[in-house]
This record gives structure tokens, sequence and C-alpha cells, in this order.
């Protein structure tokens, strides 16, 4: 049988004094790549913050079996590597410093970084090609540089789990397909992933796909099948149309409705 990752029962959460999250219901597997899609506004950052408990909601999460409101803030850190929307902060620190923030929740308070926690970062840099330029403040680099920057942060938690919104922000083709390439290489170890992403062509790569509208999860399936292509293409309105080219799933853009 496969492993839960995460079973969500009744997910409500307001924003604004508003329900953006009515009621959702929601179960996937461990050990795979679920790419989060959808217009903008539809739920999909809130979705992943309140599974990932930075925001307060009602109903139930449980990740890999626990209760994610009970489940002690540093054990859940280990296990779940976020990378939140547009992040910003830290400017002033080293880019080596902000990496080996994935590292807290492995550190002992105020304890020197491990050799374990070393090798970690470096890895992590070298992964997302920032090694290089580790001695630089963040704020100097460029909007690509310090997304891969942040990557690496979330890299070197080595979390099980890797929830990221937007992860290729900023990022040129070749880092876009490096990231796809470490992803699944995460999950090819047996870990997991649930990314929000714009780019549905690279969200078309991931195992199963969830698209979501105006705050309900419209449709959940594997990316290559049928069905989840007319979801997408429906749910944003006829503007992408779902083609096979090369053996890939591509979303190409439509002027208008049935062009
Ligand atoms: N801080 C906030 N306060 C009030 N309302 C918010 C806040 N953040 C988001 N919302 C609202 O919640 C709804 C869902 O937003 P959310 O960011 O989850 O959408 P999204 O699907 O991730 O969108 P996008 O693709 O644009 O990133 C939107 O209507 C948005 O206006």
């Amino acid at each position: 049988m496969t492993a839960s990752l995460l079973q969500v029962q009744g997910l409500r959460v307001q924003r604004g004094g508003q329900a953006v999250l009515d009621g959702i219901d929601l179960q996937l597997a461990a050990g795979r790549w679920v790419s989060v899609v959808g217009p903008n506004g539809a739920g999909k950052s809130t979705l992943l913050q309140a599974a990932a408990q930075l925001l307060p909601y009602s109903g139930s999460v449980r990740w890999l079996g626990h209760e994610a409101r009970h489940w002690p803030a540093r054990e859940r850190a280990r296990t779940l590597s976020w990378l939140g929307q547009n992040e910003t902060g830290a400017e002033d620190l080293l880019a080596f410093d902000v990496v080996m923030l994935g590292r807290l929740p492995h550190q002992d308070w105020l304890a020197m970084p491990s050799a374990a926690d070393l090798a970690a970062v470096e890895q992590a840099m070298r992964e997302t090609q920032c090694w290089p330029w580790r001695q630089r403040q963040l704020g100097e680099l460029s909007g690509g540089e310090r997304q891969r920057v942040r990557l690496a942060r979330a890299l070197a938690v080595q979390a099980p789990v890797l929830l990221m919104d937007e992860p290729l922000a900023n990022l040129d083709p070749p880092h876009q397909s490096d990231w796809l390439a470490s992803v699944r290489a995460h999950v090819g170890r047996g870990g997991s992933a649930v990314t929000v992403l714009h780019e549905i062509t690279l969200a078309l790569h991931a195992d199963e796909m969830l698209v979501v509208e105006a705050g309900r999860i419209a449709h959940q399936g594997p990316c290559g099948d049928a069905a989840t292509h007319r979801a997408l293409e429906a749910v944003f309105g006829g503007r992408i149309a779902v083609r096979e080219i090369e053996g890939q799933w591509v979303a190409l853009p439509r002027v208008r409705p049935g062009d």
C-alpha cells in the first residue's frame, strides 16, 4: 500500500474576512511530485501555507500520519522544507549564511555548524550553482541568483518533503531544467514534493496535478491524463491548449479560446 503524504479534511481558511478555502478535502500519496496549478487568486498559496502551518485554519491536516497541529515544530521543520513565494529579507546576509538557515532545525541552540551542516550547505549550493558566490550578500545578487540561494536553503534542510511556492520565479530556462532534475532526483530517493507553479509546461512534468479554481480542487489526476489536460484548459478559460510535442506535454498559449 502507498504511504500517505498528506490528508486534509474540511480545510477552511479565512483571509481579509473572506473564506478563501471552504471545506477542502485532499489526499496525496508519498514518494511523488505533485504540482498545484490554477488561475491567480485561486487559493494555491493559501492551501500550501495552511498545510505548512503558516496560516490559521480550521479542519484537519495530517502529514505522514502526524496531526500537523500537534507535531513538534522542530520535527516538522526537519520534515517539511518550505520555500515561499516572492520571499524577501535577509538581504545583508552572505549567501552561505542564508543557505545555512536551512540547517537550523538540525542544530542545537548556539551550536557551531557541524560537518554534516557544512556538507549539506555546500552540496545544496553546488546543486543550484550558487557556490561560487557564497561570500556575496544576498542583496547584491540578481533576482534569479537570489532565488537559487533560497532554493539551496530549502534543499539544505535535506527534508523528505519539499513544499515550494513558485520555485521557478526569475530562473532562466537552464536553471528551470536543473530544478526539474533536482526535484526528480529527490523523488527518486523516495522523497515527496508539492509545488505551486505557473509554468504549466514544467508543472506537467510532475507525477500528479492539483488544479485549483476559486478556492476548491477542480481536478486531481496524473499529469499525462486527458482528463487532467481538459481540466487545465477549462480552468484557464480555454486560453491554453495541452499538446504532446516530442514526447512531452506542453501548454500552448491561445490568443482566443478555440484558436
Ligand atoms: N494577506 C491577505 N489578506 C487578504 N486576502 C488575501 C491575502 N492573501 C491572499 N488573499 C486573497 O486570498 C485569495 C487566494 O490567494 P492566494 O494567494 O492563495 O492565490 P493563488 O492561487 O496563490 O494566486 P497567485 O497565482 O496569484 O499567486 C485571493 O483572493 C487573495 O486576494
